[in-house]
């Protein structure tokens, strides 16, 4: 964990302490609280998360023993043996400073400090810890998803209580908002943990290739049929398939799809015998459920066999605190990956974040930042430093001539490729987009 990512506490009933700890600290860590009476400790710590806590020794200047100090730590460190407790005091008695420590104080300064002291202090307690940054979840999970918004608390609550059973789920949400984190999640989550996780996305295939890749084939079954191949319904045996795009797929794959699952067995093709399968089944789309509704495009005998459960994961715009949350982990995600040592972030560069759309929800703010940190000249970042795509979050300016949202789209996806010298991977990823997806824009405008 990074300094500007930890929350602390000072309490000192000296009013001329608080003030020179707050100033010191303020800049550099991510919250800072300071409260004179040590009797508010408990419902502060109720109420905010914090890494360390700086507590005097020595209240009211009436007993010099330190007794209280220890007192206090001891009520800290039972209420949360994490939290380390920096104790100060005016007197520098060793015997004091023993003895808290071994009372579980993590460290022990002595009054007048050094301002680069406390900071090295703190920032070595920091950095020793090993708390996952921002994850808010409490999921037993290999994914991180983080956020600590209400609505995606609602998405977590909801996610543990269905994770183990065997339900059907149906994720629905915007491009780039988190299904597949999500799906990964309740996997991890659920009785079938130790089995396959399958994902696949249907929405990119072609009929032919519908059936062969979910089904499987016998050799000689087609032209290229040179072996026997499993279907990823076979390969997620006795654990989850993913299937992603669900709401892209034709009305004929539907009808495939539906026997299937009502059937639960499939038929390799070329081949006489049906396999049994127990699969436990997720589906996502970007579409809303009243689009999948419509009768022309959706089967609602499907529907109804893939939505035992649906979580709708909201847009990142209606996320509000997460998008700092979130800029904290992939800033520090991407400065350990691209060893560019510790970022802080200034106030015009949180409150850039916080004015932008994000139409391509996390995804568009992930690429943005690792954009940042790999260009970044400074520790500092400031807004200049946030650089979004015009692409990633297309708006219709008064500059573009286009008022069709089409034809926006479609140039923006020209501009791009052409930026990347028809590299589909690279424009997929300056879009926010999957591949796919990018792909199935390519057919639809027919580019
Ligand atoms: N809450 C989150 N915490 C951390 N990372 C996230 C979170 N949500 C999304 N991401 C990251 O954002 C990117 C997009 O997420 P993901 O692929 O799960 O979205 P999606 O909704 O499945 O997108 P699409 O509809 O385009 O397939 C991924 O790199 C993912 O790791």
């Amino acid at each position: 964990m990074l300094l500007h990512n930890a929350n602390i506490l000072v309490i000192d009933d000296d009013e001329d302490v608080l003030v020179a700890l707050r100033l010191l600290l303020k800049s550099k860590v991510k919250e800072v609280v300071v409260n004179k009476n040590p009797n508010t400790i408990q419902s502060l710590m109720q109420e905010h998360n914090f890494d360390v806590v700086i507590l005097d020794m020595n209240f009211n200047g009436l007993v010099n023993t330190g007794n209280e100090g220890i007192f206090w730590l001891n009520k800290i460190k039972k209420q949360n043996p994490n939290v380390d407790v920096i104790l100060i005091t005016a007197y520098g008695d060793i015997d004091l400073a023993i003895r808290s420590l071994k009372q579980g104080a993590s460290d022990f300064i002595v009054k007048p400090w050094k301002n680069e002291k406390i900071l090295e202090t703190v920032r070595e307690l920091v950095e020793k810890k090993k708390r996952p940054k921002g994850q808010k979840t409490n999921l037993n999970s290999e994914t991180k998803i983080i956020g600590e918004s209400e609505v995606m608390q609602e998405v977590f609550v909801k996610l543990k209580k269905v994770a183990p059973t065997d339900a059907n789920i149906l994720i629905l949400g915007e491009n780039g908002t988190g299904k597949d984190l999500i799906a990964k999640a309740i996997h991890e989550n659920s009785l079938r943990k130790n089995m396959p996780f399958v994902k696949v996305d249907v929405g990119a295939l072609t009929e032919s290739l519908f059936e062969s890749e979910l089904f499987g084939y016998k050799k000689g079954a087609f032209t290229d049929a040179r072996e026997d191949r499993k279907g990823r319904f076979e390969a997620a045996n006795g654990g989850t398939l993913f299937l992603d795009e669900i709401g892209n797929i034709s009305l004929r794959q539907q009808a495939r799809l539906l026997t299937v699952l009502q059937n639960r067995q499939v038929t390799p093709i070329g081949a006489n015998q049906s396999i049994e399968i127990d699969i436990r089944l997720i589906c996502a789309t970007n579409l809303s459920i009243n689009n999948l509704a419509d009768e022309e495009k959706f089967r609602k005998d499907l529907i109804y066999r893939i939505n035992t459960v649906d979580i709708t994961i909201p847009p990142l715009r209606e996320r509000g605190k997460d998008i700092t949350l979130l800029a904290h982990y992939f800033i520090d995600f991407y400065a350990d990956k691209y060893g560019k040592g510790s970022f802080s972030l200034e106030l015009d560069f949180i409150q850039k974040l916080k004015s932008h759309g994000f139409a391509g929800n996390v995804r568009e703010l992930q690429y943005a930042l690792e954009r940042t940190v790999i260009m970044a000249e400074d520790q500092r970042l400031k807004a200049a430093d946030l650089i979004f795509s015009a692409i990633e979050s297309p708006q219709p300016t008064v500059l573009q001539k286009e008022t069709n949202l089409d034809a926006i789209e479609k140039s923006a996806i020209l501009r791009v490729i052409e930026k990347n010298k028809g590299n589909i991977s690279k424009s997929a990823k300056e879009l926010g987009i999957t591949r796919a997806a990018l792909y199935r824009r390519l057919n639809k405008y027919e580019l």
